[in-house]
């Protein structure tokens, strides 16, 4: 049986027993037999007749967590009271609150706060909407906006069930870049709407990120509004991932000891994140990248290509390669899986793959190829998840992203920037520290989020935060408070 680990399937279980706690012993003990690990054992209550225990312990997944919870049933004198699922716990009410800045206890603060001073604030902002950055929440937030049509690995599931991810997202923005991102979760999966949705939001946030929307139509969302929005419009799936993956690869090659410009690299999948993962690794210099998808290896000379596919294999595959994954392997230095579980064999990277392979096996939950297998015969292995080394996860990104991209008041995100993210990221790990087990920082790396920003913003260490500088009132700019109250200037 695979081992559990201390993770998502994890349950407190309330049970009853005799004050006898031999039997909590052997509770422990079979639920240790049945593969499930306990990390809390809790008296709750204690009587002369009774004891009742809170028994907190990790299964591999939902069935066998539902197994153990059997299991500790079938002990002799134990009644099961109530199982709680923690994660469901975590969830009750959702993750994420608002929270005033400013006190509000008195009528002074409340005139100022709110009406009548807060007016006069608006009248400055209505005479130089630029001030909306600075006096209001709008420089250090965020819109995480999606229409629920790909949501992780569960694909369309309407924008209801994709608000605790966007809540995930917005509380991953807070804690790492301290940024108030907001979960706008869309009722239409249509292109214009989404569009017009995003542009009517737009004054109250200081950026979009673009989250779980499906291919092709994420992209055309993307290119609309950069177009029309002044500011900057951030696809994560696509962006954040590719930049993570251009990091990572940076470190492996280290690792290796090879160039990009010299790599053939394999991309399986050619949707969202696929495409701006080729993108991303043409603009650092790859000159032999080739993309695999349900067609075969995407060449120019296949006229039954679909157009978008026909785009991503005119800038790709050099050498005209035709077939499957096998075929686009020979002497590839780089596999990298964005595809679907379970699709490249660990043969092939023996048999096919050139020396020192690296193998990047992103596809959530389940790999395109197990990484332990991968790693039998790959130098270097990464995957999305959380329980093998190397996880690759936009989480390394966006946060210090958007960090950076609003301290800049920046309109726009460039190539050149997320070129610059990923060598931060990729930085971050030493000479001495990197090794083919560790290419990539822990998304706990305290360094990661401030190098990211300080490398998007070009500027120097990032703010996290409150902005700072010059105070613009109406048309004017004040570095320093004018008047004898020592605060703003007044608005006439
Ligand atoms: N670890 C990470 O950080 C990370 C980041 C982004 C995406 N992902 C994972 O990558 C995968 C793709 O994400 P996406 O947003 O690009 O999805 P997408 O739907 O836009 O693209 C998936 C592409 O893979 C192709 N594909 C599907 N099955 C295939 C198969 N059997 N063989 C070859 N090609 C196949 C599809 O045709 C499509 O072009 C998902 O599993 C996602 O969870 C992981
Ligand atoms: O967004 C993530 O955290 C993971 C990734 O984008 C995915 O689609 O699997």
């Amino acid at each position: 049986m695979a081992a559990a680990t201390p993770s998502s399937y994890s349950v407190t279980i309330r049970l009853h027993t005799s004050p006898d706690y031999a039997v909590v012993g052997r509770v422990a003990t079979v639920l240790a037999e049945q593969g499930g690990i306990v990390t809390a054992i809790d008296i709750a209550d204690s009587r002369h007749d009774r004891l009742t225990v809170d028994v907190t312990c990790s299964g591999i997944n939902v069935d066998h967590t539902d197994g153990l919870v059997e299991a500790v049933e079938s002990v002799d004198g134990v009644t099961v009271h109530k199982v709680s699922d923690r994660t469901f716990l975590l969830h009750l009410g959702g993750k994420i609150q608002v929270r005033s800045k400013v006190a509000l206890k008195t009528r002074d603060d409340l005139s100022m706060a709110y009406t009548p001073g807060v007016g006069r604030v608006s009248a400055a902002i209505a005479k130089n909407p630029e001030d909306a950055r600075r006096l209001t929440i709008k420089g250090n937030t965020v819109a995480v906006v999606t229409d629920g049509s790909a949501v992780l690995g569960l694909g369309n599931i309407g924008p209801e069930a994709a608000m605790p991810v966007m809540e995930g997202k917005a509380a991953l923005f807070k804690q790492f870049a301290d940024i108030d991102a907001w979960p706008i979760c869309l009722a239409s999966q249509d292109t214009d709407e989404i569009v017009r949705a995003v542009e009517m939001i737009a004054p109250g946030f200081g950026g979009i990120n673009l989250e779980d929307i499906a291919a092709p139509r994420c992209f055309e969302i993307e290119r609309r509004l950069r177009k029309s929005l002044d500011i900057p419009v951030f696809h994560d799936d696509q962006h954040g991932t590719a930049i993570v993956v251009l990091a990572a690869l940076r470190n492996a090659l280290r690792v290796v000891g090879k160039q990009l410009e010299e790599s053939h690299v394999v991309v399986s999948g050619g949707g969202a994140a696929g495409s701006a993962i080729v993108t991303l690794l043409l603009a650092a210099g790859a000159k032999d990248v080739t993309v695999f998808d349900r067609e075969g290896l995407l060449s120019r000379d296949d006229d039954s290509l679909s157009s978008d596919k026909q785009k991503l294999a005119a800038r790709t595959n050099p050498r005209k390669l035709r077939g499957d994954l096998p075929d686009g392997l020979q002497e590839a230095d780089v596999f990298i899986g964005v595809s679907a579980p379970n699709i490249l064999k660990a043969e092939w990277i023996r048999d096919h793959m050139a020396k020192d392979p690296i193998v990047f096996a992103l596809a959530n939950p389940d790999p395109e190829i197990d990484p332990a297998e991968a790693a039998q015969y790959a130098k270097v292995v990464a995957s999305g998840r959380s329980d093998y080394p190397n996880q690759i996860n936009n989480v390394l990104a966006f946060p210090g992203v958007f960090r950076g991209l609003l301290d800049a008041n920046a309109e726009n995100v460039t190539t050149d920037m997320l070129i610059r993210a990923a060598d931060a990221i990729a930085g971050v790990v030493t000479d001495e520290e990197i090794n083919p087990s560790y290419i990539i920082p822990s998304v706990f790396h305290s360094e990661v989020a401030d190098a990211v920003a300080v490398a998007i913003s070009g500027e120097g260490k990032s703010t996290t935060g409150t902005p700072t500088g010059p105070i613009k009132v109406g048309s004017r700019s004040t570095a320093a408070p004018v008047d004898d109250t020592g605060i703003l200037p007044r608005v006439r």
